[in-house]
């Protein structure tokens, strides 16, 4: 029997997606069409064998999640839950903490999976790897290649290139180790738990002897949580590096982190081409009486769009979204409830929940996508700002913004509940 568990971060993770993570936690942001999570569950509940998926984080519980919880576990009759730390307890301080709950009905293995990445999961196949790698191993971990300075960004892996057994791991170097990459998602046997147990045995022993420094409340509480936080990477990865325990199966398929509201619309492109060979029914075709459609587009069935609109590629259209004539829509996300009037023009953005775009307006970004002449590149994480100025991203209308008509709106980041009166470029509209 398996398991999968994913591990969705808190309210202070998602800080690059500001403003869209105020309005919902991150994980759910919709990623063509579905909430970046349902990805992640869609490929596990194709696996064999998988009893229940186990979503870890510190949310609060709230109504979105467990809205997203009973749906999905309905849509597909896979039991899911969500286990709250009690404070950020790191990558493998989580499944620590949960582990008897884990560990509940004896599977023989539980993938783990960052949720703030895109990919086609090639679970199955990770599954045959770890089985032709015999009994001995407590790990498969999914690389990548990367180029060698983007690599710096990531857990590197340098593999023995006959067996494929990790030699060595280290997060984010700070010069060149290798070009395979973590992809950080992982296939573990119960034996992982030993491991974390010694580094979290090691981490109480310097506790106590910490608390014997520091005596105070205060700083014993921050002093607790701190020795609770076990990081996979750091901690664990680095360590059984080189003793036959971790093998990296590599993917030669797509795969992409979502750190950003621009690498959203990338990953959005992502799956979207794979819907051709998954979902096909949830793609837009061109039919009489409905707007053109360009490539690949998501338009949900709520949606109200006026037959003249132009819509692709990549162009997901949320709940309840309304589209008028002539309206033009490329490489971007209109969230649910959002309106399009009439002729207006909306390229490489993000149209917040419930906001407008007036007549004639345009609004615009600049992407920031993978250089495509580069087979090995990722999307950079972009940094804010660069040189004293907003770097040029993509456009980010936060929910309920108002861009009044004949406007131009171009790579600026407009918070939420704001009425423009005029143009603007290069800014953050607070
Ligand atoms: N539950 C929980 N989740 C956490 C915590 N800390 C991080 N996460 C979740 O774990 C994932 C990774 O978090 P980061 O700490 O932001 O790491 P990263 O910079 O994305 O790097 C990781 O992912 C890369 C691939 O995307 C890897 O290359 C790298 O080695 C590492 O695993 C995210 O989905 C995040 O929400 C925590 O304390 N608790």
């Amino acid at each position: 029997m398996l398991k999968a568990i994913i591990l969705i971060g808190g309210p202070q993770k998602g800080t690059r997606f500001r403003p869209l993570s105020f309005e919902v936690p991150k994980p759910l942001f919709p990623v063509a069409g579905v909430p970046m999570l349902q990805h992640h569950i869609e490929a596990c509940a194709q696996v064999p064998d998988m009893k229940e998926i186990i979503l870890i984080g510190f949310y609060q519980p709230n109504d979105e999640l467990n809205r997203f919880i009973s749906s999905a576990q309905q849509e597909l009759k896979i039991p899911i839950r969500y286990l709250q730390e009690f404070a950020a307890l790191g990558t493998g301080g989580g499944i620590y903490h949960f582990r008897d709950q884990i560990l509940s009905g004896g599977p023989a293995a539980f993938f783990l999976m960052n949720a703030d990445v895109c990919s086609e999961f090639p679970l199955q196949e990770m599954l045959r790897f770890h089985r032709q790698h015999g009994e001995n191993h407590c790990g498969v971990l999914l690389g990548t290649t990367a180029n060698r300075t983007q690599s710096l960004n990531y857990g590197c892996i340098v593999e023995n290139h006959e067996t494929n057994e990790v030699l060595h791991f280290v997060e984010k170097p700070s010069t060149f180790v290798s070009d395979i990459i973590n992809c950080g998602i992982y296939l573990f046997t119960p034996d992982i738990f030993g491991h974390i147990g010694t580094v979290f045995q090691r981490n109480q022993q310097e506790r106590i002897q910490f608390t014997c420094i520091i005596i105070g409340q205060e700083e014993l509480t921050n002093g607790k949580q701190m020795h609770e936080v076990i990081r996979l990477e750091q901690d664990i990865f680095t360590t059984l590096a080189g003793q036959k325990k971790l093998f990296v199966y590599k993917t030669q398929h797509f795969w992409s982190q979502i750190k950003s509201a621009g690498s959203a619309i990338y990953a959005s492109r992502l799956y979207l081409k794979q819907y051709h060979q998954t979902h096909p029914e949830r793609l837009a075709t061109n039919q009489d009486g409905t707007p053109k459609i360009i490539g690949d587009v998501y338009i949900h069935p709520t949606a109200n769009i006026d037959p003249s609109a132009v819509l692709g590629p990549n162009v997901s259209v949320g709940k309840g979204v309304t589209i008028g004539g002539g309206v033009r829509v490329r490489e971007s996300i209109i969230l649910h409830g959002a309106m399009l009037q009439d002729h207006c023009c909306v390229l490489n953005s993000i149209v917040g929940w419930d906001s407008t775009v007036g007549k004639w307006a345009r609004v615009e970004g600049t992407p920031s996508d993978p250089n495509p002449n580069d087979p090995y590149a990722k999307i950079d994480s972009e940094t804010l700002f660069r040189d004293g100025g907003l770097t040029p991203s993509i456009t980010i209308l936060g929910c309920n913004v108002n861009i009044p008509s004949e406007v131009i709106i171009r790579n600026s980041i407009v918070l939420p509940h704001k009425d423009l009166n005029r143009s603007f470029q290069n800014q953050i509209i607070l």
